[in-house]
């Protein structure tokens, strides 16, 4: 063989590429933030699996949605809930089980039950069910008394899309009623709500949340790379992303710093650090 010998790193060095120091990236907000967080939707892994997404991303990811009912069936949830803590990273629990909650007329207990077992974070949503306006809000009044609040806007049929003025509307009144970051329905497919069945951005219902609401208060979800993009591009690195799975969180921070084709130098100079 010729040229340069193969040299492998020596096991005690310690040393990682985030102290390498040596580009010039956007300026990154950090935990524990308002602006820039990503969302993740944990579609019921084990701990274990869990433990391992931490171990890499912790420093990533800043809320961790227990997807659909998946906290109230998992025998590990104990765990998995120290496991984030130690990792301050909030807890969340999916919009579908407060809908199911609602809907069967308890939720009060379900409000208790995620107290107890040590929820910091609840979603208040009504993309399956049809929650009037007066109920929406009264629930995430209550809940923000005990819970940090995420709502959601949209709905998960794609044959009833509310209208972009809609959108804003119902962005502004959870806000007021005491949401924290204001969720737009992305699914995990990326193809209803914000989206449309192909998967591109409803840039006038984009427009409407941001114009309703700010910035720093919508969380768009975004599971697919196309999508995470066009959002980094159009308002950079420090916007709120949300049901990434969680094997991605390190490849959307990429994304957000311009280390990854599809953002690379799109950032405006003054968000340079
Ligand atoms: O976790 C949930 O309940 C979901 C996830 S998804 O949108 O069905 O993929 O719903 P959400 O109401 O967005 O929390």
């Amino acid at each position: 063989m010729t040229g340069h010998p193969v040299r492998y790193r020596e096991a005690s060095r310690g040393q990682t590429s985030q102290v390498a120091g040596f580009l010039t990236l956007p300026e990154r907000t950090t935990k524990p933030r308002r602006r820039g967080i990503s969302h993740v939707l944990d579609n019921g892994m084990s701990v274990a699996e869990a433990e391992l997404r931490l171990s890499s991303a912790a420093a990533s990811i800043d809320v961790w949605k227990f997807g659909w009912g998946t906290a109230y069936i998992d025998p590990a949830l104990d765990a998995k809930l120290d496991l984030l803590a130690a990792h301050q990273v909030l807890a969340c629990t999916g919009g579908t089980l407060l809908e199911v909650s609602w809907q069967q007329g308890v939720l009060d207990r379900f409000m208790d039950w995620a107290e107890s077992v040590g929820f910091p974070c609840i979603e208040v949503s009504c993309g399956s069910v049809a929650i009037p306006r007066d109920d929406k809000n009264a629930m995430i009044s209550a809940a923000a008394s005990r819970f940090v609040v995420l709502s959601e806007i949209g709905v998960k049929n794609p044959d009833t899309p509310p209208s972009a003025r809609q959108w804003g509307a119902d962005a502004r009144a959870d806000l007021e009623a005491g949401a924290r970051w204001v969720v737009t329905e992305g699914r995990e497919s990326g193809t209803v709500g914000l989206y449309d069945p192909a998967g591109e951005v409803r840039t006038e219902i984009v427009d409407a949340v941001v114009s309703a609401v700010g910035l720093e208060n919508a969380l768009f979800e975004a599971p697919l790379r196309a999508q995470q993009a066009w959002l980094i591009r159009r308002y950079g690195a420090n916007v709120n992303l949300g049901n990434i799975a969680p094997a991605d969180a390190l490849a959307v921070e990429t994304l957000r710093l311009g280390l990854r084709s599809d953002t690379m130098g799109t950032f405006p100079l003054e968000e340079s650090s």
